[in-house]
């Protein structure tokens, strides 16, 4: 469980580490060089075998001085090493400027205008620009990129492309590329996308909102206080080795042994009327699954033959308005209700969300439950309270927070996500390839099904009524933390569709889940 941090969060980190003069920016800067040097070297161990040849394209930044320090580093090793710098060497500052004159004082630096020309290397860096971007690169850097990225060495390994700590013009808190305005013909020309990103002491936000290199991201400590970090960022990436996310489980379940059905919480999950039930079925399957002892579908009288024909371990209710509901739930072992998929659009889905609400059960709302609230937001907000959770999609959100949504490139993911769950009271699921999941006060999480943990296959219809049957799940069980459970929820979800591979239909999904619980120990 890496915490994310955004640009701001760098900076801070750096400055109060540089200030309380525990490091200086000369030793972070040889530390960063020599941690990327370390990560290609073992990413491909052919590249450690001999000399090679590297072209480093720099930047004016900081950014830039990581890459001389790389070039001085190869250079050392016996490689062959031209070094491009964007702009004026006169103008380069500071740090970046002592590893210039250190690269200048044995090698020749070249100007970008001739990288392109250049014969194609066995490794090229990126160090251009770093997290000290905020508009598109230059064209000259994007080609000078592109035409050595392009094709491989005419000698030796392959050609490998590395970004040091982010793809130039990468932007760190959003994830994505800035793109020229208008973009004009070819906006993918400034998407470069590496073989490798090396990021510095900690993960950047946006490198797991969206992919920024063809595989995972490697972080490398350059020196900086491990809880130098910790304490500046709120934000998680949801992920770890098999050890971690053994601990993760048993720490958000509880681990306990339940002796009894009841000790697990009894489920609830509302459905629609005839030939509209499969969604809510669905989810109950995959609440049984994810943990709960009993669960219980309630659907209007006329479509309880269609629904007693396709359930067997789970329990069926007639219910045909809220007061039905409201008898329900004065069973007092009730202690979660999923209300929204296949519930229908409808002043009826409202007044069953408001006694779901109103019973202070947990309550897990997705779908049509959602977008029933679409004209007047604030009548459910004010319904919520930090025990209810929203697992909207990128529509459903734009329909609860429009002004959330319009965010374009001021606001990220993470901040539109943890934002509305200040603003409804809730936790906040916003789904996605990168899905989201705020509390109201302002922890993140985000799970990455990103790099190596892709899951196309969870783009199918049905999944998302899974995902909150498994929030649902989770939940039924007495006091365990709404966002732990949503978060662990994500993750299972992804998994499921990770182990089970290719050719997924949802249905899939929930039977899969035990084999993925037995993983971790549960
Ligand atoms: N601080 C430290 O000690 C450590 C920092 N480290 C490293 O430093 C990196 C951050 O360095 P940084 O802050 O210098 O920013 P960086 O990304 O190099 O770019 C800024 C320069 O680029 C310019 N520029 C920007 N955009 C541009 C554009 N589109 N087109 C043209 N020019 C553009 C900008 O000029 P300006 O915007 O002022 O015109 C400025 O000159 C960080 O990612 C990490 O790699 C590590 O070594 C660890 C220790
Ligand atoms: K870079």
């Amino acid at each position: 469980m890496e915490r994310l941090l955004t640009a701001a969060e760098m900076r801070e980190t750096e400055k109060a580490a540089m200030e309380s003069g525990e490091t200086s920016g000369r030793h972070l800067m040889e530390r960063a060089g020599e941690g990327a040097v370390a990560a290609i070297l073992s990413e491909w161990p052919d590249l450690a075998d001999g000399p090679h040849r590297a072209a480093v394209l720099c930047g004016p930044g900081n950014n830039g001085g990581d890459g001389f320090v790389v070039a001085r580093l190869l250079a050392d090793r016996g490689w062959t090493v031209e070094v491009y710098l964007y702009g004026d060497p006169d103008r380069v500052a500071g740090d970046a400027r002592a590893n210039l004159e250190a690269w200048t004082a044995r090698h020749p630096l070249q100007p970008m205008e001739q990288a392109a020309g250049a014969t194609p290397p066995n490794l090229l860096i990126d160090a251009m620009f770093g997290i000290g971007v905020s508009r598109p690169i230059p064209d000259l850097c994007m080609q000078a990129w592109h035409a050595l990225a392009a094709s491989d060495a005419p000698s030796g390994p392959p050609g490998r492309t590395v970004a040091l700590d982010c793809p130039s013009g990468f932007d760190v808190d959003r994830g994505g590329y800035f793109l020229p305005e208008p973009e004009g013909n070819d906006p993918a020309a400034w998407r470069l996308l590496p073989d490798l990103c090396v990021t510095f002491h900690a993960a950047k936000q946006g490198l797991f909102l969206e992919e920024a290199a063809r595989r995972a991201p490697r972080v490398v400590a350059i020196g900086l206080a491990e809880d130098a970090a910790a304490t500046a960022a709120a934000t998680r990436v949801l992920s770890g080795d098999a050890a971690e996310q053994r601990a993760w489980y048993r720490r958000v379940t509880g681990g306990e042994e339940h002796l009894h059905k009841y000790d697990r919480g009894h489920a609830l999950v509302l459905g629609g009327g005839p030939g509209k039930g499969g969604a809510a079925r669905m989810a109950a399957r995959a609440a049984l699954r994810a943990g709960a002892g009993l669960v219980t579908v309630a659907v209007p009288r006329d479509a309880l033959p269609e629904n007693a024909a396709q359930l067997n371990a789970i329990m069926l209710s007639a219910m045909d308005t809220p007061d039905d509901l409201d008898r329900l739930l004065e069973d007092g072992r009730l202690s979660v209700v999923c209300l929204g998929p296949g519930l229908g659009v409808s002043a009826r889905t409202r007044e069953l969300v408001g006694s779901a609400l109103d019973s202070g059960r947990r309550v897990v709302l997705d779908a049509d439950a959602l977008t029933s609230f679409r004209e007047a937001p604030d009548t459910l907000f004010e319904m919520l309270n930090g025990d209810c959770v929203l697992t909207p999609h990128e529509g459903e959100f734009a329909r609860l927070f429009p002004d959330l949504a319009e965010r374009g490139r001021s606001l990220s993911k993470v901040d539109a996500a943890r934002q509305a769950a200040a603003r409804c009271g809730a936790v906040v699921l916003l789904k996605g390839a990168a899905t989201v999941i705020a509390d109201p006060e302002g922890t993140v999480g985000v799970h990455a099904a990103l790099y190596d943990r892709r899951v196309p296959q969870l783009a199918t219809a049905g999944a998302g009524d899974v995902l909150a049957g498994f929030i649902t799940g989770l939940c039924a069980a007495p006091g365990r933390d709404t966002r732990a459970v949503t978060e662990l929820a994500a993750w299972l979800h992804a998994e499921s569709a990770r182990t089970f591979g290719p050719g997924l239909i949802a249905e899939d999904l929930p039977d899969e889940l035990p084999k993925v619980l037995a993983g971790l120990g549960a």
